[in-house]
C-alpha cells in the first residue's frame, strides 16, 4: 500500500536517516519503535509531506490517499470548542450538521462527553490528547499516522485508546503507522513491529508481535511473557493469545 525506498536526511551536521526503506502493508497496524531522537518523529513528518527528504521515494499504488495525523503537539485549534476542534477536519466533506453530530460521538467514544462545549485552554494534556486522536479517527483517512498518540495518559486511558484504535483500524481496513518508544504500547498495538536505532534511522529490523515480544523479553516464557499476555487479555488482543 505504501512503500518508502532509500530515504536520506540531513539536519545541518547532523545524519537523520541514511537509505532507510519501510513497506506498510494495507489494513495493518505498523509500530516504528525506537529510542527517544532517532529520527521516527523526521519520518512520519517525510511521509505526511511536511519535510522534505533529500534523497529516496514513497510510493503509492493510488495517487491519492486520505491521511489523518496525530503529531506530539496536539495542535487544536484554541479558539475552537472540542467540539468544533474534532468537526473541523470533515465539515467541508460531510457539511456542518453530520460533521458535528460525528465530532459528538467521537468526543464520547474518547471519553469527553462532558466537555464537548470546552475549548483546549479548558483541558488538560491528557484531555487535549484524546481530542486530537478523536480528531484523526473521525477522518477515517486510509492512512494513519500517530506519532506517539498516548503520551502522557495514564495507564487505564491508554489502554482503552489502543482498544478504540485498534478496533477502528480494523473495522474500516485503515492502515497504520505509529511511532514509540514504549513497548507495552507497540506489543498491544501492532501487527508489525519495526525496531529501529539511530540517528540515522537506517535499516529496520522487522518484526511479528510474538518475535518483538521475545526480542525485548529476551525469553520465550516467564513472568515478562505472562505480564504482556494480560496486557494483551485487557486491551481486547485476545486473536493472539
Ligand atoms: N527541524 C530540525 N532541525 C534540526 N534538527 C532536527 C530537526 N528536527 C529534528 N532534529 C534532530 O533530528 C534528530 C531526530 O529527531 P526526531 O524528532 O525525528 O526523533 P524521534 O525519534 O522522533 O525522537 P522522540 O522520540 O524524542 O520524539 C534529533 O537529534 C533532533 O534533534
Amino acid at each position: 500500500m505504501l512503500s518508502v525506498e532509500r530515504l536520506h536526511k540531513r539536519y545541518a551536521g547532523l545524519k537523520v536517516m541514511e537509505d532507510f526503506s519501510l513497506e506498510l502493508e494495507q489494513g495493518r497496524v505498523h509500530c516504528l519503535f525506537g529510542p527517544s531522537g532517532c529520527g521516527k518523529t523526521t519520518f512520519l513528518r517525510i511521509l505526511a509531506g511536511l519535510t522534505a527528504p533529500d534523497a529516496g521515494s514513497i510510493r503509492m499504488p493510488q495517487d491519492e490517499l486520505s491521511v489523518a495525523a496525530v503529531f506530539q503537539e496536539d495542535r487544536l485549534l484554541p479558539w475552537l470548542t472540542v467540539r468544533d476542534n474534532i468537526a473541523y477536519s470533515v465539515e467541508s466533506r460531510m457539511g456542518r450538521s453530520a460533521a458535528l453530530a460525528e465530532a459528538e460521538l467521537w468526543g464520547e467514544r474518547v471519553g469527553l462527553g462532558d466537555f464537548l462545549g470546552a475549548l483546549p485552554s479548558q483541558l488538560s494534556g491528557g484531555m487535549q490528547r484524546r481530542v486530537a486522536i478523536a480528531r484523526a479517527l473521525v477522518c477515517q483517512a486510509e492512512l494513519l499516522f500517530l506519532d506517539e498518540p498516548f503520551k502522557g495518559l495514564d495507564y487505564a486511558l491508554k489502554q482503552e485508546l489502543m482498544g478504540l484504535v485498534r478496533e477502528e483500524c480494523r473495522r474500516k481496513g485503515q492502515t497504520v503507522l505509529f511511532v514509540t518508544h514504549d513497548p507495552e504500547e507497540a506489543y498491544c498495538l501492532a501487527d508489525r513491529v519495526y525496531m529501529v536505532e539511530g540517528p540515522p534511522l537506517s535499516v529496520a529490523k522487522e518484526l511479528d508481535v510474538d518475535a518483538f515480544l521475545r526480542e525485548i523479553t529476551g525469553e520465550e516464557e516467564g513472568a515478562a511473557l505472562q505480564r504482556f499476555r494480560a496486557l494483551l487479555t485487557q486491551s481486547g488482543r485476545m486473536d493472539t493469545n
